[in-house]
């Protein structure tokens, strides 16, 4: 376990977060290495190693820094990137490109030549005309980029509207209508400047419950058996996304990547016996279920305001802006007064950030120790979607943060400086 308690302080990977707050100020994220390790090496021994013919490409925007490219990279997971700037992220730090994937509904050009440039491993097209441009920029530079199709298998998945991707009412992938799908595979296989690796989809994240991936993963090999049929052409991959939910308080029932990828598996070898075809290469796209509990966010305790008999807010010197996800999903969140650890829970309290907004609270209702001033509140399982969604809402600077293991810290995102955040602004003449 990353979190321990010792003499009334919260501990996170072997280090006291108390003195982490003293060290690096708050607010603060801090992510442990060694939980993030733990997933990389449950995904090799439950999936990678278990089963040849597949890859797992962590998808970097639940958390995306150089030292975290480094992680991956050492501990041989290849990489998901959506934009641009992830793909920036990767190169900088010398990932290799043929472990690079591309997603993304709405790729520009800029990025597509960048990708290319680069020698990427997969664009995964999600749009219709997105194989047009990627092919005017491989005969301008005479090159071939391996390709795969997002498709919307038109499931459901169990959370919020906003995170589930795989219904047919869905801005990601290309509809399995016969008359869009089947032209598309038709371009695919012909084109001079692609290779057909097959289909990837992706139902939502935050997920408990396998039956939408086991539904979804039904249609679309009826798919990979319907291009057989239809073209004799056998895809030779298959990626079935991420989505693995993760326990962010006692309501999550979070599940092993195994019970979400043997059935999978099986029924994917099964498959492939029955129509004849050698079993496509199968890929996972986890991102939050590798980073979320491997990260906690450390705040300083300031205003308390006690209404009577309607609600005590405790505001932090952090909020929305370092973590959205409360104000956007309703996202549920559990913490701890990190010196107070093994203090009784004697109050019930809302947690609020300091945000110029209503909607502007991380824990509504937390059980916490008599709380002061100055205390540290951490809040956990903040490691994914916290750092890569914040925002400079009020010109609030970025957090830094810090990477901890086995006792001992290291900085990998510096604080953003309040000049650092209106470095790229400019005073027109108009109004000097
Ligand atoms: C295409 C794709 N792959 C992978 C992911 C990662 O999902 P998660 O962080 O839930 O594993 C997402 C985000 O939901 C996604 O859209
Ligand atoms: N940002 C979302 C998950 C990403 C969904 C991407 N398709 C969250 O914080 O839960």
């Amino acid at each position: 376990m990353d979190r321990t308690i010792k003499n009334n302080t919260l501990y996170f990977d072997g280090c006291n977060t108390v003195e982490l707050a003293k060290k690096y100020g708050t607010p603060l994220y801090v992510m442990s290495e060694t939980a993030i390790v733990e997933k990389c090496k449950e995904i090799r021994d439950t999936f990678l190693n278990k089963y040849e013919k597949t890859r797992a490409a962590y998808a970097s925007k639940a958390f995306l820094t150089l030292s975290m490219c480094k992680i991956i990279e050492r501990e041989g997971l290849c990489m998901d990137v959506v934009s641009g700037g992830e793909l920036y992220t990767a190169m900088k730090a010398d990932f290799p490109a043929e472990k690079i994937e591309f997603n993304g509904n709405n790729k520009s050009i800029e990025e597509l030549q960048l990708a290319i440039d680069y020698n990427i491993g997969r664009i995964i097209v999600d749009g219709l005309d997105e194989l047009d441009l990627i092919e005017e920029i491989c005969k301008e530079k005479g090159k071939k980029v391996n390709i795969l199709y997002r498709v919307t298998p038109g499931v459901k998945s169990d959370s919020h509207d906003y995170i589930v991707t795989g219904k047919k009412d869905s801005k990601f992938g290309i509809p399995l209508d016969d008359e869009v799908i089947f032209p598309a595979i038709e371009h695919a296989i012909k084109s001079p400047y692609a290779n057909f690796m097959g289909f990837h989809f992706h139902v939502g994240s935050q997920l408990h419950d396998n039956e939408s991936h086991l539904k979804a993963l039904d249609i679309v090999l009826k798919l990979i058996k319907d291009t057989k049929e239809k073209y004799d052409y056998a895809t030779p991959e298959l990626n079935i996304g991420g989505g693995f939910g993760i326990k962010y308080t006692e309501a999550d029932h979070k599940k092993p990547y195994a019970y979400f990828l043997d059935p999978m598996m099986e029924k994917i070898e099964q498959f492939s016996k029955d129509i004849g075809i050698e079993r496509p290469e199968i890929v996972i796209e986890p991102g939050r279920s590798i980073v979320g509990e491997a990260g906690i966010t450390l705040y300083t305790i300031g205003t308390i305001k006690d209404i009577k008999g309607i609600r005590k807010y405790v505001s932090v010197d952090g909020g929305m802006t370092d973590n959205i996800r409360p104000a956007l999903y309703q996202a549920k969140y559990e913490g701890i007064v990190a010196n107070k650890a093994e203090e009784p829970k004697t109050e019930t309290v809302t947690i609020c950030g300091k945000c110029c907004e209503s909607g502007d609270v991380l824990i509504r209702d937390a059980q916490v120790a008599d709380v002061k001033r100055g205390d540290i509140f951490a809040v956990f399982s903040t490691g994914a979607y916290s750092y890569t969604m914040a925002s400079n809402y009020n010109k609030n600077p970025l957090l830094a943060t810090v990477l901890v293991k086995e006792g001992k810290s290291e900085i990998i995102v510096k604080r953003q400086s309040y000049e650092h955040m209106i470095e790229n602004e400019i005073i027109p003449d108009s109004l000097k």
